[in-house]
């Protein structure tokens, strides 16, 4: 998160931080006692390992005493999500059990309404992704808030030149914005996760190039149909 601030502990109950071997790779967020959404682009850097999720922290490193981490038993990314694009870019993780629910470990509600978020509307994005242009990685969790642009705005010749599509959206990017690490976290808009961060342009805190996200909802009927199977 660039040009945001430390978050209040633990008042992202429903935050993972996706891992491989101890390192933070990309953020995530509990869908369901034993579901877990995130991005499918985090799993380009896997080399055949399989993730770990840290529930309930703030810091990564500090013990802290609702942290645990669980072993993933299956990881399903979209049928349609590619190395090549931004395109259904998501990944549904099933834990090996059921994550222990209590006030530092929660579910967070995701909009099953297909209809795009206002422009203006002001959303808040948290992570542990990195935190300065020159890539430091936070201990702890941060946040940002920032306003939804839109589509037309975000599809701009100057900007993402079309490439955004109705089951995506942007948020302004100028000089707070998502960066590295934040992928696959969620953007909660009056406290309902409305999309789901990805990497776009791979590029943090430039105007021309807002962050973008996946819509959830147009997903709404593969994420049940995983979850059921
Ligand atoms: C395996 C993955 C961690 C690879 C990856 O995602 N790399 C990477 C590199 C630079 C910027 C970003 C990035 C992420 C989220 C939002 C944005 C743009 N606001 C950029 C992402």
């Amino acid at each position: 998160i660039l040009g945001g601030y430390e978050a209040k502990p633990h008042l992202r109950p429903y935050m993972a931080s996706l891992q491989l071997d101890g390192q933070h790779v990309c953020g995530g967020f509990l869908i369901a006692e034993q579901w877990v959404l995130s991005a499918a682009h985090c799993t380009e850097e896997m080399d055949g390992r399989v993730f770990q999720v840290l529930l309930g922290a703030h810091s990564l490193r500090e013990p802290e005493p609702h942290k645990r981490l669980y072993r993933v038993r299956a990881q399903i990314p979209h049928p349609g999500s590619n190395i090549h694009n931004n395109k259904d870019d998501l990944l549904l993780l099933q834990l090996e059990e059921k994550a222990e629910l209590n006030a530092h470990v929660r579910v967070l509600p995701w909009q099953r309404e297909d209809r795009d978020v206002a422009a203006d509307t002001v959303c808040e994005v948290a992570g542990w992704g990195t935190i300065s242009h020159s890539g430091r990685r936070p201990d702890k969790l941060y946040q940002v808030e920032r306003p939804v642009i839109s589509r037309d705005v975000c599809n701009h010749r100057t900007r993402h030149d079309g490439t955004i599509t109705e089951k995506m959206m942007c948020t302004d990017s100028r000089k707070k914005d998502t960066c590295k690490g934040d992928s696959g976290g969620p953007l909660v808009c009056s406290g309902v996760a409305e999309g789901v961060v990805t990497a776009g342009s791979r590029v943090c805190g430039n105007y021309k190039k807002p962050a973008i996200y996946t819509r959830i909802a147009p997903y709404a009927a593969w994420i049940d149909g995983v979850m059921a199977s």
